[in-house]
């Protein structure tokens, strides 16, 4: 950063590594614009999705996977971790050089504050450089939440996602504080890497957004698969020993305790705002420390964006990715993309077998007014569906909400191998109007598990059951 010390004036600055900032950083300097992309560490060049979040945790969730019953665990797992640690490093480098190699982009190592609305400081040890920029995007990711729980945040034995899948002793007796999307992917991945898991939820369950029905099918493949799910579980303390620590918790009003050598934190992930210099900049935040946006994601002050988990919306790469596209439309295209263009967003919560929604739950359809039709089926009674068997994977369900009068899919679930690519299909069906009778029609290959689709949506029909 010393040759750069007299300061810097650039057309663009974006402040983190993310997905949405590089996108948008590689976007405008291929057109010319001078852009300086600053990020706080070396190690995260690429940002949290490629370094710490999805690309290693589905890494490991794939090693997890193919361990054999009579493969060792803690040699199993040191070598997963090695493997995903190669990985991460070379997609890191491809990122930075994504970056560097564009004549009109300057990378910049080093942490990043407003000192007004249009200069940024940037400091390093003991070197600082001031930017200034016409145009400014934030794009600062989030950070773990540690609850306010005596003992949690001095305990030696509890830890973050980030720490936990760096660390290559695989834990004996593993608590998961918290269960939603990443205590239960934590959860699934260190059972079948051999650990004792137990997951606490302080809401009465798990998977609360889906219909019975489904969440009951995903609870009993976790169960089935040896962890110990606890919901309605209020921590009340954490307590080290010699040899782990003692959770208490209350749950129906009685006191439980729980030993564990690793706790890990899953308990959320808060906007990273702490030491950006909002203020000096003008640039307000919501109740809940995100930097408040409108739909195209200007800030208060309408030369700076914030993308990413920092403004607060759903925190996944892809809706970052989208988040870019907004602000690629008001700097270069028409404006008129916004966020209130989203429509049938797709999720999947990476257990074995992965749980993909879109749309509305059985639930939530009913409650909108919709008379629905109900296509559902048990993989394992999928006979159309031979993909399934070749994998060896034929737990979980398949499930569609459908509207009665018009045959429009209005949601679906599908708790299937494959179904982090299966959904996308069933987002498009329902984005562009394609009817259920189109999807259960449809021409698909052979052997595929969209092939599923035929047999499951034949089975449409109005329930007589109400949620
Ligand atoms: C364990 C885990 C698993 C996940 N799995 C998935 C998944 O499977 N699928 C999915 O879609 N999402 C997943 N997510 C969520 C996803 O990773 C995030 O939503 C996404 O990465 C957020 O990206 P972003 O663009 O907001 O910024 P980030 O990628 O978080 O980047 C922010 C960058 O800003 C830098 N930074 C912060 N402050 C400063 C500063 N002051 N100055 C300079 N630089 C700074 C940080 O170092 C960081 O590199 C997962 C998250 C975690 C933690
Ligand atoms: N596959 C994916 O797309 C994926 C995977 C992992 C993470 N993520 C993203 O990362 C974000 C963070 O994940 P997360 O699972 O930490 O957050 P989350 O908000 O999904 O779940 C946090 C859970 O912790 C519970 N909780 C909060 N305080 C607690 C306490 N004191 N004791 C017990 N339980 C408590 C909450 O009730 C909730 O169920 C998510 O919003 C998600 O979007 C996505």
């Amino acid at each position: 950063m010393n040759e750069l010390s007299n300061g810097l004036n650039v057309d663009v600055l974006v402040i983190g590594f993310g997905k949405g900032g590089k996108t948008l950083a590689a976007t405008l300097g291929r057109l010319g614009r001078r852009v300086v992309m600053v990020e706080q560490s070396d190690r995260m060049y690429g940002g949290t999705c490629i370094n710490i979040g999805c690309v290693p945790t589905k890494a490991l969730v794939r090693h997890a996977e193919s361990r054999r019953r009579d493969d060792s665990s803690q040699e199993w797992y040191r070598q997963a971790v090695g493997s995903v640690e190669r990985l991460t490093t070379l997609l890191r480098g491809k990122n930075f050089l994504m970056l560097d190699t564009i004549d009109a982009v300057t990378v910049v190592t080093g942490r990043a504050r407003f000192v007004d609305p249009k200069t940024v400081e940037v400091s390093a040890g003991a070197d600082r450089l001031t930017i200034t920029a016409e145009t400014i995007v934030v794009n600062t990711g989030s950070e773990p939440v540690i609850p306010d729980i005596p003992g949690l945040a001095a305990s030696r034995y509890a830890t973050t996602s980030t720490d936990l899948i760096s660390t290559t002793e695989l834990p004996r007796r593993l608590a998961v504080l918290g269960g939603g999307y990443l205590g239960i992917e934590f959860a699934a991945m260190y059972r079948r890497f051999g650990a004792e898991v137990t997951v606490l939820e302080v809401s009465p369950r798990i998977l609360r957004r889906e219909d019975d029905d489904v969440a009951a099918a995903a609870v009993g493949i976790l169960e089935g698969e040896g962890i110990t799910l606890v919901t309605g579980a209020r921590v009340t303390e954490v307590r080290d020993g010699d040899d782990g620590a003692t959770i208490a918790y209350e749950k129906d009003g009685a006191r439980h305790t729980l030993e564990a050598d690793t706790i890990l934190v899953a308990a959320g992930r808060s906007p990273a705002t702490r030491g950006l210099g909002l203020e000096a900049a003008g640039i307000r935040t919501t109740e809940r420390g995100a930097i408040e946006v409108d739909e195209h994601l200007r800030t208060s002050q309408p030369h700076v964006f914030a993308v990413g988990d920092v403004n607060g919306g759903p925190q996944f790469t892809y809706i970052s990715l989208d988040d870019s596209r907004i602000v690629a439309d008001q700097l270069i295209g028409t404006g008129a993309r916004s966020t209130a263009d989203r429509r049938a967003v797709p999720h999947t919560l990476f257990m074995t077998p992965p749980l993909s929604t879109v749309g509305l739950t059985e639930r939530q359809a009913r409650h909108q007014g919709h008379q629905v039709k109900i296509a559902t089926k048990p993989i394992v009674e999928i006979a159309a569906m031979p993909r399934a068997r070749i994998v060896e994977e034929t737990r979980g369900l398949m499930k569609f909400v459908i509207d009665a009068g018009t045959d429009r899919i209005l949601g679906a679930a599908l708790l299937s191998v494959d179904s982090q690519e299966l959904v996308n299909t069933v987002a498009l069906a329902i984005r562009h109007g394609v009817t259920a009778g189109e999807l259960r029609d449809a021409i698909y290959t052979h052997p595929s598990s969209t092939e599923g689709f035929n047999e499951v949506l034949a089975t449409a029909s109005a329930p007589d059951v109400l949620l």
